[in-house]
């Protein structure tokens, strides 16, 4: 890769380092190489100073993977060195620490400004900028010159993992202008991944070797927990306000999003699973590689981008039954150098390009103000999404993260403004307030509830659809679970899975009875929706019945009463009180107040169906009795009248004409009885005449009777004859009505006029009324006819 290798060279020799180093360092990222070489240089020309350590790191020493050879920190000559040592309970009360790393000068810088600086160090914690107006400042901690690289791992990296191992998300920053060192304290020196890390190694690596050690250690002491790790990497830059993925280069313009589940996240970015330093080392080395060819091609330095590698730790343990589940995200930011970019002259592509690296810097650091603003009280808006680095480090700074802000500076004077420049804002980053809670859902129960909620709510929808008409399957038990700032969903096997003790039998059961349960509800809920419609419908239908009686106790009063007053009418005509014509003229008004009174009950009527039902009743009914008529019932009822009365007459006749002829033989008999037996005596003559006494009155009383019963047949004949036309009227009228109305059945056959009908129904019951009456005097005209009979009898008797 020569074109790497040239470009390394460039810079190297822009800050007044040599190349020489290049050649010594056979399989290198070329972007790491500088500082080996510089390395190389500044040891060749400063006397090697110890670098004092205050506090050992037994367990990261003991295994050798951080041990510090001796021989890669030149501390520069006359420095006085401070003791640079970390404090293990600062991240147990802090999320924000920032820490100042002064570079050693370059041969190029001393070429220029001799050993000459800008800045003084005071203490382990203060600096003081020496240029026109001196300025102190405080930070966390300065790292001087002779500080390794394995001491700025110790102090910033180490804490970093440690957090993250107990669940906090983490990140680091490297911040400071180009040149100033922050490559060489993120990466430093990468020895192709495949052996040690050398001396010069930068904090990164030496993160994947100290979090891989830290996985291995828990995982041996916490094998009764059956503690399980997961770790994935992703590094993307961030190039003029546009994403690329640096493991996958081909993606490029990719987009951040926030879920309320996952957080803030870059849609499709890679993310790679790893299982080792080693594998995290190498994806760490190809994307540096793909960052280099991605700045050659586009004739840019890398400088003018910012590169941000990934690592999400996850690990689920089980203790006391309890499933834990706790992860955590570790940025590792390397960003653009904050000089100002030159936009002057600057003309299209490079003018762009320009004035985005400022606008994501000036961002950063007005998210910072705003932040210290926010701190002191006052409310602000916090502009994160003003540019890509801050919206995608929204939770690293003043959110949910323990963070590190190490701002490298070159103490050269030629270097002075820039330093000052990077003082300030490290100063203002001192005052961010993060809120770092450990990601952890140490509840199994919390888990297994939830995914009982969400079992329950498939069945919810289940049910609901099986109620519905539905059927839609569930069966699928397997369902993924993610948690607020999570990186990504964590993936639970299920009610059926085998990873979870919680999946027991009891937990089986409980959901089987939640289940059962649930149907149960649903089943009693569906019967009481029935149950309760039902009984909405009965208390509508009731109160429509009722409403129905109502209209028609009203009606039937009202036919009562008209009843009542034709009856009255029609007895007032029959004693001859009143004609005929006046009854009938009275009965039309009457008439038409009913139909005027049943008009306005009509419309609300619920029975008009009924009615026109009971209307084809009464046309039948109407039918019957015209037949009636019309059949000669009438007449063959009035001859047989005549007949009897003819067969009276004609009995009464020959009564009267035996009783003179029976009354003279009666008269000639007792006279030869007088003379023949005269010598009879006188008592059995006195015998006789009693009994003919008695016949002559029996006679004389069946003679008034058949008197009395003709009157009464003429009477009854009168009555029929009245009641005949009585009922031809009625017909009329009932035929008059019918034609009016010709009860228009609405086309669906509901609609009728229910005054009419009532109208009719009333004609009919006096139709009927007349019948029976018409019956009534048959009835009598053959009783009279039977007693004429028996009477003939009789009379035969004594005859
Ligand atoms: N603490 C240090 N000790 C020894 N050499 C250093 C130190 N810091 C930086 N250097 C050397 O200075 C040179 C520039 O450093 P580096 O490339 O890391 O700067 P940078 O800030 O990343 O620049 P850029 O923004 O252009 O990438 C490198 O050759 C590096 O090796």
């Amino acid at each position: 890769m020569p074109f790497l290798l040239d470009t390394a060279s460039a810079i190297k020799k822009r800050f007044g380092f040599q190349d020489q180093s290049i050649s010594e360092s056979v399989p290198c990222t070329p972007d790491l190489l500088k500082s080996v070489s510089r390395d190389h240089h500044l040891a060749s020309t400063q006397p090697v100073v110890a670098t004092p350590a205050s506090r050992r790191f037994s367990d990261w020493d003991e295994d050798g993977h951080g041990g510090a050879t001796g021989s890669e920190v030149a501390a520069p000559r006359h420095a006085q060195s401070f003791e640079f040592s970390e404090d293990p309970s600062f991240w147990k009360d802090h999320n924000v620490q920032v820490i100042i790393r002064l570079r050693p000068l370059s041969s190029s810088e001393i070429s220029v400004q001799g050993h000459g600086k800008c800045v003084r160090q005071e203490t382990c914690q203060t600096i003081t900028w020496t240029g026109h107006l001196e300025s102190r400042f405080t930070f966390d901690l300065v790292a001087d010159e002779t500080v390794s690289q394995e001491k700025m791992f110790k102090v910033a990296g180490l804490p970093m993992v440690d957090n993250c191992m107990g669940g906090y998300n983490s990140c680091m920053f490297a911040y400071g202008q180009t040149g100033s060192g922050k490559t060489h304290t993120m990466l430093g020196d990468i020895e192709g991944g495949t052996r040690r890390h050398s001396v010069n190694c930068g904090i990164t690596p030496r993160v994947f070797e100290y979090l891989f050690s830290r996985i291995q250690k828990e995982k041996e002491a916490r094998k009764e927990e059956k503690i399980k790790f997961a770790c994935k990497c992703s590094f993307l830059e961030i190039y003029n306000e546009q994403i690329l993925d640096l493991l996958d280069p081909s993606s490029t313009n990719l987009q951040i999003r926030e879920d309320v589940k996952k957080g803030i996240y870059v849609e499709n970015l890679k993310e790679i699973e790893v299982a080792s330093a080693r594998d995290m080392l190498q994806q760490l080395i190809q994307g540096a590689a793909n960052r280099k060819v991605a700045a050659t091609n586009m004739n840019r330095a890398s400088s003018r981008s910012h590169s941000v590698f990934t690592c999400i730790i996850e690990s689920k343990w089980e203790s006391q039954g309890v499933t834990h589940h706790r992860f955590a995200r570790l940025n590792l930011v390397d960003l653009a150098g904050s000089e100002r970019q030159k936009s002057s002259g600057a003309e299209g592509e490079r003018l762009k390009e320009a004035t985005n690296i400022n606008k994501s810097l000036s961002t950063l650091g007005l998210v910072i103000m705003n932040l210290v603003s926010l701190s002191n009280g006052k409310s602000l808006h916090v502009p994160y999404r003003d540019s890509k680095l801050t919206f995608l480090l929204q939770d690293s700074l003043g959110g949910n993260s323990k963070t590190i802000i190490i701002a490298n500076i070159s103490p050269s004077l030629c270097c002075s403004l820039e330093t000052l420049s990077t003082l300030k804002f490290a100063q203002r980053a001192k005052f961010i307030k993060n809120n770092a809670i450990i990601n952890e859902d140490a509840s199994g129960d919390v888990i297994v509830m939830r995914m009982q909620i969400q079992q329950l709510k498939k069945e919810v929808s289940r049910l609901h659809s099986l109620v519905n008409g539905g059927a839609e399957s569930l069966d699928n038990d397997t369902s993924s679970l993610s948690f607020l700032g999570s990186p990504g969903q964590f993936k639970w096997e299920g009610l059926h899975g085998s990873s979870s003790p919680l999946m027991s039998e009891k937990r089986m059961s409980q959901k089987k009875d939640y289940e059962v349960a649930l149907i149960g509800a649903f089943r009693r809920e569906k019967d009481k929706d029935i149950g309760l419609k039902a009984l909405q419908a009965e208390n509508q239908a009731a109160m429509q019945l009722a409403k129905q009686r109502e209209d028609e106790i009203k009606s039937l009063k009202m036919i009562l009463r008209f009843r009542e007053a034709g009856v009255k009418r029609l007895e007032a005509v029959a004693a001859g009180k009143i004609s005929a014509e006046t009854h009938l003229l009275k009965e039309k008004e009457e008439h038409l107040k009913e139909i005027e009174v049943l008009r306005t009950q009509v419309d609300r009527s619920q029975e008009v169906t009924r009615f026109a039902t009971e209307n084809l009743r009464l046309k039948e009914e109407i039918r019957r009795l015209k037949s009636f008529c019309e059949e000669g019932e009438r007449e063959m009822m009035n001859e047989q009248i005549m007949v009897l009365q003819n067969k009276l007459l004609e009995a009464l006749d020959w009564k009267l004409m035996h009783e003179s002829d029976s009354l003279a033989i009666q008269k000639t008999s007792l006279n030869m009885d007088t003379e023949v037996h005269d010598d009879l005596p006188i008592s059995i003559q006195e015998q006789k005449s009693p009994r003919q006494s008695s016949i002559n009155e029996e006679n004389e009383f069946l003679r008034i009777q058949a008197i009395q019963n003709q009157a009464e047949i003429d009477l009854l004949h009168k009555q029929l004859e009245f009641c005949f036309e009585e009922k031809d009227r009625l017909e009329r009228a009932i035929n008059e009505r019918t034609e009016q109305l010709e009860l228009p059945l609405s086309t669906d056959g509901s609609v009728v006029n229910a005054n009419d009908q009532m109208e009719l129904k009333t004609m009919v019951d006096a139709i009927a009324a007349a019948s029976q009456r018409e019956a009534e005097a048959h009835e009598k005209a053959i009783t009279l006819y039977t007693e004429n009979n028996e009477l003939q009898l009789k009379l035969e008797t004594f005859d």
